[in-house]
């Protein structure tokens, strides 16, 4: 739609996708076969023959190289790790074992290895292995007291003799952040941690980059507090430019120049604590491709890794916590390992309807140089391609899990059991359909794969955070490969990532819109708040009387119910082509006759004057839910231009009835001739405008037809 979806698309063959692949790293068969869980659930019983804990980690004190120059606070960190628990901490006196040369290492097996290796090579999944479920509720020592806590805190600590965070560095914040301090967050009771949120969302805004301002364009966004605002320019039917203004509220707004660290301060650092509480928690950001998804995304599993250790090393010492680093695509609707040469990986539910993720490898890790090695690695083996608006675009959903773990009943011959998760999600960029119809298939195909897994991802969180009993999962893989992290005691972060400049208003817009939804449809916190928020911000979006919209706070209304129209509903309000061809206005004799209502419409109107939009329009039954939703986006536009078209309808029967009176008036003819021809050139204006209104309505109809067609060949 704008220039920047169009640029730069990929010729077919040439595929600017990376397929980028590790050499040097971890072989595909090393591991035992605990290692290839995701972390998802599992039958609990086995064991007896599962290989004793091996440790993958490697130690960044000798190889040092990973680092390399961006080793900054993480070495620091480590260094003084070293040197606080290098003598008592368990992990700290392993054997170093560097990953680059861990092929043969990969080959070694335990005794207890030795078993069939179709049964246990990776790949293959044995459910009775693998440390799916939650460990139960077991006593945690020191967790949440606070002696123990501020034990920890005032002793000599790493924390003491180098806080690794610089103190309150808070240039150029929109608003006041959280300090970081995560100990200081130990101290509040164990309810107070569990108090937050289930679901948050915050918004990031970029600062312009260089080929924007470049080409002199305007920061449209402006920020207070937590409230954003979107200055769209648009044109009247004149010509004439007006702004319109459409102001969002979110749990947090920051702009751009909020560094790394407090996005991480106000996004995962609340969450981290949780996560030794047998929770699940998930942060993932979203946006339009280039709004800087990956540059928030990237920083966050370090900082939280970090604070995971430190707290492992302080708070949990000795509890036999231990982490465990995973990451993996979702390209095309298939999974690859990124710590494993990209191998494919396949996804199994058991009878339980428990997901597995058969041959994931994860590596268990004790320091934050290992860690930043083994998301380096990932990183740069993910799938990435080039959008107009970005030349190194993520064209996957890159997953990367830090699952803390703990043996049961401390017995370490027991392969350790999950404890909690955090993941954090890279998603792809979401396109839209508009912006990508001149790319070539494949470009197109990835285009509606990531859009059928965002629209997925939305009715997830908004059923998980509704507590509805029907949490459509199956929507797409990635809503499936999460399914563990959102059921239970779950927290989620969305973190929407929009580009400040002009040319992107479009799909700025639709981000906030997208986020607004998850956010406005919270059942928790300020719901009332939150729906207020969401009237305004449809309210100043549209430019439109009240009544205008309500409808749409229908929809909200009605998704919270999570039901879809059965077939009959679908068949009444089939918006075919042909009603809308009934509905151009005409010129007959000089007049323009009245604009009908078409049959279609006139089904949606509800006695009460207010249009019901619950209602799907019928299109092909075999598409998924999460079809069914970009259905409902896309309807959600539709039901926009609809209401600017009974807007207009609206405007005309008035001068309609104006010019009746008129004429019945008896006015001096040259006088009534001058308003009459007046009225007529108003009039065929607001027919104009109909027609564009229409034009764009069919648009939309024919994309999401396009869209439908795609997907289900694809799905083929
Ligand atoms: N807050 C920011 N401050 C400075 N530069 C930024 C910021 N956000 C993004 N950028 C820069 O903008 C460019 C695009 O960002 P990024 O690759 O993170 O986008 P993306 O949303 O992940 O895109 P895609 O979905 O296509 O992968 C990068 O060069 C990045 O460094």
């Amino acid at each position: 739609m704008n220039a920047l979806g169009r640029q730069a698309q990929r010729s077919g063959a040439s595929t600017m996708h990376q397929r980028q692949y590790s050499e040097n790293f971890i072989d595909a068969s090393s591991n035992g076969r605990w290692l290839q869980s995701a972390g998802l659930q599992h039958l609990q019983s086995s064991n007896a023959s599962v290989p004793s804990l091996q440790d993958y980690g490697f130690y960044g004190g000798g190889g040092g190289g990973g680092g390399g120059g961006g080793g900054g606070q993480g070495s620091r960190v480590y260094r003084s790790m070293q040197r606080e628990f290098g003598g008592g901490n368990e992990f700290y006196s392993e054997p170093s074992t560097p990953p680059l040369n861990s092929r043969s290492m990969g080959q070694r097996k335990t005794g207890e290895e030795q078993v069939s290796p179709s049964e246990f090579s990776p790949g293959l999944l044995d459910l009775h292995s693998l440390d799916t479920e939650l460990l139960p509720e077991m006593p945690v020592h020191s967790l949440y007291d606070s002696t123990s806590m501020y034990h920890s805190v005032r002793g000599r600590s790493f924390d003491d003799s180098e806080p690794y965070i610089p103190a309150n560095k808070q240039a150029g914040r929109a608003r006041g952040l959280p300090e970081n301090n995560l100990l200081k967050s130990f101290a509040a009771d164990k309810e107070k941690a569990s108090s937050v949120a289930k679901i948050k969302v915050v918004v990031r805004k970029r600062p312009l980059n260089k080929k924007e301002l470049a080409k002199n364009e305007d920061d449209i966004i402006t920020i207070d507090s937590n409230s954003l605002t979107v200055h769209e320019t648009k044109l009247k039917v004149d010509l004439t430019e007006y702004v319109e203004k459409h102001e969002f509220f979110f749990d947090a707004v920051l702009n751009e120049e909020v560094s790394n660290d407090e996005v991480y301060r106000e996004t995962v650092e609340p969450i981290v604590p949780i996560i030794f509480q047998r929770t699940k928690a998930t942060c993932f950001a979203y946006g339009q491709t280039g709004s800087g998804k990956t540059f928030t995304m990237k920083p966050l599993p370090l900082k939280a890794s970090r604070d995971i250790l430190r707290l492992m090393h302080h708070t949990y010492r000795n509890q036999g916590f231990q982490l465990f680093v995973s990451f993996f695509e979702i390209y095309g609707g298939k999974l690859f390992d990124l710590l494993n040469d990209r191998k494919k990986l396949c996804m199994r539910e058991d009878g339980k309807q428990q997901v597995c993720i058969v041959g994931l490898q994860e590596y268990r890790v004790s320091d934050v140089e290992t860690i930043k090695e083994l998301i380096e690695k990932g990183s740069a083996t993910r799938s990435t391609g080039t959008t107009g608006a970005n030349e190194e675009s993520s064209r996957s959903h890159a997953i990367l899990q830090l699952a803390i773990k703990r043996s049961v009943d401390g017995n370490e011959s027991k392969p350790p059991r999950v404890v909690g998760k955090l993941s954090f999600i890279d998603l792809a960029g979401s396109e839209r359909g508009a912006d990508t119809t001149d790319n070539d298939k494949q470009t197109r195909m990835e285009g509606a794969e990531i859009n059928k897994s965002l629209l997925a991802l939305k009715e997830c969180i908004r059923a998980l955070d509704n507590d509805q009993g029907h949490i459509p999962f199956r929507g797409s893989k990635l809503t499936e490969v999460l399914r563990d992290s959102f059921v239970g005691d779950s927290r989620t972060v969305m973190i929407s990532c929009i580009s400040p400049n002009a040319g992107s208003c479009e799909h700025t817009l639709n981000t906030l819109r997208y986020a607004d939804r998850v956010k406005s449809l919270s059942k928790g916190g300020n719901s009332k708040k939150d729906i207020l928020s969401s009237t305004l911000n449809l309210k100043e979006s549209t430019n439109m009387p009240l009544s205008s919209v309500l409808p749409v706070v229908t929809t909200y209304e009605d998704d919270m119910t999570d039901t879809w129209p059965d077939q009959n509903e679908r068949d009444e309000f089939d918006v075919s082509e042909e009603s809308y061809e009934q509905e151009k206005p005409s010129w007959k004799n000089g007049r323009l006759e009245p604009y009908h209502l078409s049959h279609s419409e006139d089904k949606f109107r509800k006695a009460n004057g207010q249009t019901k939009w619950k209602e799907q329009p019928k299109f092909d039954t075999k598409i998924s839910h999460s079809d069914d939703d970009l259905n409902a986006l896309l309807q959600e536009e539709e039901d926009l231009v609809n209401a600017h078209r009974r807007q207009v309808e609206e405007t005309m029967n008035i001068v309609r009835e104006e010019m009746n009176l008129l004429v019945e008036a008896d006015q001096p003819g040259n006088q009534l001739d001058d308003y009459v021809s007046r009225l007529n050139s108003i009039l065929s204006q607001k027919a104009a405008g109909i027609m564009q209104l229409q034009a764009h309505l069919a648009h939309f109809q024919k994309r999401l037809k396009e869209h439908n067609v795609l997907v289900s060949s694809y799905g083929q």
